[in-house]
């Protein structure tokens, strides 16, 4: 065959999801888009969006640096466990997690049983930036926030590796990388 041509046996694992009832769970490290991404893609999708923080913030009815400060890291990640679990029962949508959230081997079984897991990646020059405009994040209150970024991008990487798709957003527009994640599902 023409190696320029497209193998129609080459369906890819994301395409038959993407035509599935399965979720579409965004991943990867604070500031790289999850949200803001998510957002986009479910309503190019025509799908709903659900973030998976702001459901925690909602059952908790605290914020996250609220729950992290009176609870402990423990305590909202068994948090971030239940409600994923509940919104991997849900219709097919498009759900942003928290950065964490991929890093609990239950949350990530569960995820990756039932979804179709988007490793959304980015250089950590751009996420430094990015995280500095807010100052939410616990993970980022205690030190440089470069080099926890970098930290946390050494040792999570290779797990947020196990996502189906792995897309690079790094300083694109939005809308780029999210029809660079439909060109990636086959749609
Ligand atoms: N491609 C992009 N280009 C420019 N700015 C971006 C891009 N992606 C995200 N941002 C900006 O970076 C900031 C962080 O994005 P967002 O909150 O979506 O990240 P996140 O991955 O959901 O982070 P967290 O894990 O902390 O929830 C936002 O201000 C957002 O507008
Ligand atoms: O990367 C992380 O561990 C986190 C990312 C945020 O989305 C929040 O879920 C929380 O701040 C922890
Ligand atoms: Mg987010």
């Amino acid at each position: 065959m023409d190696k320029n041509m497209k193998d129609p046996f080459n369906h890819s694992v994301a395409h038959c999801a993407l035509a599935s009832d399965k979720p579409l769970v965004l991943i990867g490290l604070m500031g790289v888009g999850k949200t803001t991404v998510g957002r986009r893609l479910a309503k190019k999708l025509d799908l709903p969006f659900v973030d998976a923080d702001e459901e925690i913030e909602k059952a908790a009815d605290l914020s996250i640096a609220e729950i992290f400060d009176r609870f402990g890291e423990d305590y909202f990640r068994d948090g971030e466990r239940r409600v994923i679990a509940r919104l991997m029962e849900e219709q097919k949508q498009v759900i942003a997690t928290g950065g964490g959230a991929f890093m609990n081997e239950e949350t990530r079984a569960l995820i990756l049983s039932n979804a179709v897991a988007i490793w959304l990646d980015a250089d950590i020059d751009i996420l430094v930036k990015r995280v500095a405009r807010r100052d939410t994040r616990p993970l980022l209150k205690d030190g440089d926030p470069e080099t926890i970024l970098r930290n946390l991008a050494k040792t999570r990487n290779p797990i947020y590796a196990q996502a189906q798709l792995h897309i690079t957003g790094n300083d694109s527009p939005h809308e780029i990388t999210v029809n660079r994640i439909i060109e990636a599902l086959g749609a």
